[in-house]
């Protein structure tokens, strides 16, 4: 129906099978399988083997090798994917296809660090990323992206140029204004700076800019998110009590402006013992999973309390980048998932429903 016979190389193909198999994938990024209209071509290699084309229309390249895996087995014939990432709808702002907040409800509880190494699993997932550095109260991000000490070039008289970190473009409030003036620092004046940045920074073509919000859930943080033309939200919050009744005010407060809470981020989840490898839940368990079923929204991840989570941050590195490390596949598995749900989310999907509740 999409003129697929004319993607087949050779007719010794078989099609349906294919097509069968891929659409029978499932994981978490593609809970309804991997769509006809995501293959470009189809290959019959001399070696008897398939490759496949694909142009995915969302940020889930490290997935391809497990899809190639399973559609192997079940045609019982060797596959392989060549994929690349190209997202289909239309911008949100500018050349901006998604702007995403990154928000918590409390301070303290690593929603920056899980920002930038958000932002460079998306950037590993094949897509094109910024980070926008909004936390007024403490702009941390320089310094997590190695770029403390830099100062902002202006390409003209209207326009900053972001700064370059592994690939991702970055840029912050910090570059601004002085920290220590933000405690005065009422609604309007901060979305000002906010929307000042966002227009005044040559973003050029973006696939997400992820945004890191000021933590809380007052009027500044409520201005803000009003502010910005936000596809979706994701709440970081620790398993301790205090944090996840901030995280349900964080919840409210999105519900009440309109941007779809994307899920929740349980950082600092647990800690994986060096010695037997267990997780021990030193700061609960289950608090997130239980806080997001009762508003109908996915935990997106489970982050553990690792120290190189840590000494990458101290370092400007981004844990998230290094595929040695074992923590930056839950880093990308979070980020795919993010990555799915803004697309299906889009008006003509319906097949994922975000549902947000009043509790
Ligand atoms: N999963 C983790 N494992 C170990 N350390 C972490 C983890 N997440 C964050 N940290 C550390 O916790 C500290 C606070 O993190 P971060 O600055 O990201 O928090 P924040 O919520 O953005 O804080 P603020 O409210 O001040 O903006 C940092 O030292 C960071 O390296």
């Amino acid at each position: 129906m999409f003129g697929l016979s004319k993607l087949f190389s050779s007719k010794s193909v078989q099609k349906q099978p294919i097509l069968t198999a891929l659409a029978g994938y499932r994981s978490a990024a593609f809970a309804v399988g991997i769509d006809e209209k995501f293959i470009k071509s189809i290959e019959s290699k001399n070696d008897k083997s398939i490759l496949l084309h694909l142009t995915l229309p969302f940020a889930a390249l490290s997935e391809m090798p497990k899809v190639a895996a399973f559609v192997s087995q079940q045609l019982n014939q060797a596959v392989t994917i060549n994929a690349s990432i190209e997202l289909t709808e239309a911008c949100k702002f500018k050349a901006i296809k998604h702007i995403v907040l990154i928000a918590s409800g409390k301070g303290g509880v690593g929603k920056s660090t899980t920002a930038v190494n958000l932002a460079g699993a998306l950037k590993a997932e094949g897509a094109k990323v910024g980070v926008l550095d909004a936390d007024i109260y403490g702009p941390s991000i320089p310094m997590l992206l190695g770029l403390e000490g830099a100062t902002p070039t202006a390409k003209n008289d209207k326009q900053l140029l972001p700064f370059d970190a592994n690939g991702i473009k970055a840029q912050s409030i910090g570059f601004l204004v002085p920290s220590d003036d933000a405690t005065v620092w009422r609604g309007p004046m901060a979305s000002g700076a906010l929307t000042q940045l966002l227009n005044e920074t040559a973003w050029g073509e973006l696939d997400y800019l992820i945004v890191d919000m000021p933590p809380g859930t007052g009027d500044i943080q409520l201005t803000m998110s009003q502010k910005v033309p936000a596809s979706g939200t994701v709440i970081v919050t620790t398993p301790q009590d205090l944090a996840l009744a901030d995280a349900q005010k964080g919840i409210a407060m999105f519900n009440k402006v309109n941007v779809p809470v994307l899920g929740l981020i349980e950082n600092m989840s647990h800690f994986l013992c060096s010695h037997c490898g267990k997780p021990n839940h030193v700061f609960g368990k289950d608090g997130a999973i239980k806080l997001a079923q009762r508003h109908g929204v996915p935990v997106l991840s489970q982050i553990p309390l690792a120290i190189d989570i840590r000494e990458y941050s101290e370092q400007g590195k981004l844990i998230a980048m290094d595929n040695q490390a074992a923590v930056s596949e839950t880093y990308a598995d979070a980020a795919r998932l993010i990555a799915s749900m803004l697309y299906y989310q889009q008006p003509h999907h319906n097949s994922v429903e975000i549902v947000i509740t009043d509790d």
